[in-house]
């Protein structure tokens, strides 16, 4: 909540204006109860007001009325949009800054969409409605209690039934409200993979399992709603029928004090109007009370593992990155969950300008080591360190301004190509030129209708596997990026695409760790060194002529293939 409160309280003007415009619906509510009064003791002769008079009094209330309540409602949506501007922006930059993505795409899309909504409706209206309330049970118990003293005491006493009952039931309201955010946020997750998943679905021909899925998780969202709403409006009824049962209580003690001449008929119906005024907000706070607390769920969450967890990490180092010789990892263990280690006990050494690159089966670390170079992963033991300085305590601006990395999937925005291959960054005509020119997209640029300014991305013009290849390569070009890693890059390329990119990569004047499922030999020859991976550790390493000869683990998992039967037989030979 610690956030939202925050941005609350940033807008101290607003809240005012909200408070003096709220004083003054209140007031004009109470003087309705007021002018009633009025009207109704001239009429039964109690009062001397003509009717001209009576009329303009009431004209004048309807113009105030309809004047504060215009003014308060925009001032409250003022109020609103203000907050949720800040709050929304504070978990967009949040999420942005995380140097690891602790959240699914489709539950950051729910969360700015479905959960801040509810903040608003929930919580931002609640306070803003508890306020008028507030005023208005103040003014309202004032104006009874000049009215008779003893109405005042019963008003008081049975007041509390319909506040007190729904209470009992917060919790289970609570929980079923969970319920539903929780499945609202599967049946979204469930319609985000339909949509990326399209050509998966349809070149399975798994359209109906993934229709059922769907419709059943869109099933138990709206059931699980339902629930909610059923029990909320279970809830309510409780209320308006003790709210119903206090009111004749109180309605027929008036008329017992009407009867016996301690008020008058105007006075019994102005005291009926402000017994509503008093009543109804020690109902609704209860009901604002259940809104605050479900939605204290949402933002603590939303506090906890979006907004807190980007704040530790903006605890980062400073030194600007400088790189000359070499970046040395030293006993590098890590694990992810605290029982095993995804890397164990890592040493190697990479020379500045070298070609490196890292085999091994899958699951084998060869992410993870990455994940470490690339500063996302920081909580391990061992170290990292560049001309030996900790990576660490490198500022991460200066740093990712030259370490770059090229993955099997080639993000694209939807954008001109041109903002694709600078992103978003200036760089001149000829720096771009070279960089087409290196990764090999001049001929890609001539074919496509307006060159570099053509709109690529999803749906828009598609660019093939290998064509996203060659644009992450001239990203890292633009970049002058000096370490490159590269995850996988090529493997669902052909194979003479794929040799045309790797030796692109392996041509570059940058230092590359490049991470490879494929044995080509073609490929492996031309690395300075080569890494085998298992389980977490290095447990070969040298030229591929080198490990050919000495006939260890590469060799076998290059003579039987790395597929899964092969590779535990050649995993078991091996050793
Ligand atoms: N975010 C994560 N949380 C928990 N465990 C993870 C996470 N990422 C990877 N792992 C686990 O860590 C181990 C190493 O994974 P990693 O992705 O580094 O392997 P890899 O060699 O790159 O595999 P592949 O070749 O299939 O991409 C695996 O056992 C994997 O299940």
């Amino acid at each position: 909540m610690e956030t939202i409160k925050k941005y609350i309280l940033k807008y101290k003007f607003l809240i005012l204006v909200n408070v003096i415009l709220i004083i003054f619906v209140s007031a004009l509510k109470a003087l309705q109860a007021i002018l009633f009064k009025i009207i109704v003791d001239t009429s039964v002769g109690n009062l001397n007001y003509s009717i001209s008079t009576l009329i303009w009094y009431s004209v004048g209330f309807l113009i105030a009325v309809f004047t504060a309540e215009t003014l308060s409602k925009a001032a409250s949506s003022a109020f609103n949009k203000k907050v949720l501007i800040d709050y929304k922006q504070s978990i967009i930059e949040s999420f942005i800054n995380s140097r690891r993505r602790k959240i699914t795409s489709s539950g950051l899309i729910s969360l700015l969409s479905n959960d801040v909504r509810m903040i608003e409706s929930n919580y931002l209206t609640s306070l803003i409605n508890i306020m008028e309330d507030v005023l208005l049970f103040i003014v309202s118990l004032y104006l009874i209690l000049r009215i008779n003293v003893y109405l005042t005491i019963v008003i008081f006493i049975f007041g509390w039934v319909p506040v007190i009952v729904p209470q009992l039931f917060t919790k289970i309201n609570q929980e079923l409200k969970g319920q539903y955010l929780k499945k609202l946020e599967r049946f979204t997750n469930r319609i985000k993979e339909m949509a990326q998943g399209f050509e998966v679905i349809k070149a399975f021909n798994i359209e109906n399992k993934i229709l059922n899925m769907t419709s059943k998780d869109n099933k138990d969202a709206e059931m699980a709603g339902y629930k909610s709403d059923a029990f909320q409006g279970f809830q309510g009824a409780l209320s308006i029928v003790s709210g119903f049962a206090m009111f004749f209580v109180n309605i027929l003690v008036a008329t017992y004090l009407v009867l016996r001449g301690y008020i008058t008929v105007g006075s019994m119906i102005a005291a009926v109007q402000l017994m509503n005024y008093i009543v109804n907000p020690l109902i609704s706070a209860s009901v604002y009370g259940t809104k605050i607390k479900s939605v204290e769920k949402i933002a603590d969450k939303i506090q906890k593992e979006i907004i807190d967890v980007s704040k530790e990490e903006v605890s980062q180092g400073d030194k600007p990155f400088e790189f000359k010789n070499s970046i040395e990892i030293k006993n590098l263990t890590f694990s992810y969950d605290g029982k095993r280690n995804a890397l164990s006990n890592i040493n190697i050494k990479l020379d500045k300008g070298k070609k490196y690159t890292l085999v091994g089966e899958s699951g084998c670390g060869k992410t993870t080591l990455l994940r470490v170079l690339l500063n996302h992963i920081t909580d391990y033991e061992g170290q990292v360190l560049i001309d030996g300085v900790d990576i660490r305590e490198f500022d991460p601006a200066s740093y990712y301004r030259k370490v770059s990395i090229i993955q099997q999937n080639v993000f694209m925005f939807s954008d001109t190509l041109k903002n694709n291959i600078c992103l978003y960054s200036e760089c001149s005509e000829e720096e771009i030129n070279e960089a087409l020119r290196q990764s090999g997209l001049v001929h890609v640029v001539e074919k496509l209708p307006k060159g570099l300014d053509t709109i690529v991305g999803e749906g828009e013009v598609e660019l093939s596997g290998g064509e996203r290849q060659r644009i992450a390569i001239a990203r890292a070009l633009i970049k002058k990026a000096e370490i490159l890693l590269i995850d996988e890059a090529t493997a669902a390329l052909d194979k003479v695409t794929a040799s045309d990119i790797e030796r692109i990569l392996i041509n570059l004047d940058a230092t590359v760790l490049a991470v490879t499922h494929k044995l080509d030999p073609e490929i492996l020859k031309r690395y300075d060194e080569i890494f085998v991976m298992r389980d977490g550790e290095i447990i070969e390493r040298g030229t591929l002529d080198e490990l050919l000869n000495k006939r260890g683990y590469l060799y076998y998992m290059y003579n039987y293939g790395i597929d899964e039967k092969e590779e535990m037989k050649a995993s078991e030979e091996a050793i």
